[in-house]
């Protein structure tokens, strides 16, 4: 598709500028609570959706209710970015979804997304081991853990057939419960994105370690995922499905 218009929520911030200077001649404009018209910059959902095929959303958990609403009404596909979501976000995501395609990724780097598989491998045959994921942030970041980090423990949960929300274990406090996913944060300075799981056995460690080295590894696998999905039917996808042969 080479006509493809894609809007940007979020558009003045770290990433969503970023995606702008990505998307070049095909960013349709963008959302922000600052609008500046002469350079298609809306307060309006709604506005960015009647002008866009793909909105790439990098904004705040608090736009997801408004944006799943929005969105579906002016047909528009969506692929989402923002983390630290709750349920109620999760299921407005769901239900849009059933009407258009919606591609969520807690992070849009390739290497991040092979990680998730074999994170979900490497859990399910090492089953004993202690699963421990340490991530690493700038100062700037209001969700802890991580969207990735949270998806890496999915991972992990589904490899070893385990509910996540039954074995996440955030505070340190206590004995280690043996099927425990653990998770740990930091945050400081501009580290952009740093993720480590670690698998830890009495007489064995190893890790899996991911680092963004570019914020524009995230920009381009937004862009890169727009792309994908503009043509794709209603639907929730997700990264490794835009890794697929079809
Ligand atoms: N999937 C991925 O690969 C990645 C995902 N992310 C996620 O993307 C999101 C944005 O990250 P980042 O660009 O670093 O964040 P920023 O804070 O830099 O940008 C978010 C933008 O959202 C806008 N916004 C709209 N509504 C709100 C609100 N209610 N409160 C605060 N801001 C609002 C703000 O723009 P304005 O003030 O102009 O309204 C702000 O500039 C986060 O959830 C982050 O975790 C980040 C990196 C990679
Ligand atoms: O806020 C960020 O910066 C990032 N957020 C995503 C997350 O919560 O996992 C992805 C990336 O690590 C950067």
């Amino acid at each position: 598709m080479t006509d493809l218009r894609i809007g940007i929520a979020g558009i003045t911030g770290r990433l969503g500028s970023l995606c702008a200077e990505e998307a070049g001649t095909a960013l349709s404009g963008g959302t922000s609570r600052h609008p500046v018209p002469e350079k298609n910059i809306t307060s309006s959902p709604d506005e960015l959706a009647k002008r866009s095929d793909v909105i790439i959303d990098v904004s705040n958990a608090a736009t997801i209710a408004e944006h799943a609403k929005c969105f579906s009404q002016n047909n528009c596909a969506w692929v989402i970015g923002t983390t630290g979501l709750d349920n109620a976000a999760q299921d407005a995501i769901k239900e849009a979804s059933t009407r258009i395609p919606v591609l969520q990724a807690a992070n849009f780097s390739p290497a991040l997304t092979v990680f998730l598989d074999l994170a979900r491998q490497i859990s399910a045959a090492l089953p004993s081991y202690d699963a421990e994921i340490v991530e690493t942030h700038h100062r700037q970041k209001l969700d802890a853990p991580s969207g990735t980090a949270l998806a890496i423990g999915e991972a992990v949960a589904q490899g070893r057939g385990l509910s996540l929300k039954d074995v996440a274990r955030t505070d340190q406090n206590g004995r280690r419960p043996d099927n425990a996913i653990g998770f740990a944060s930091l945050r400081g300075g501009q580290v952009i994105g740093a993720h480590d799981l670690l698998l830890l056995a009495a007489d064995e460690e190893i890790t899996l370690s991911h680092r963004a080295l570019d914020r524009r590894v995230f920009a381009r696998g937004a862009l890169h995922a727009a792309r994908w999905l503009a043509t794709k039917k209603p639907g929730l996808y997700s990264m490794a499905d835009t890794l697929k042969n079809e």
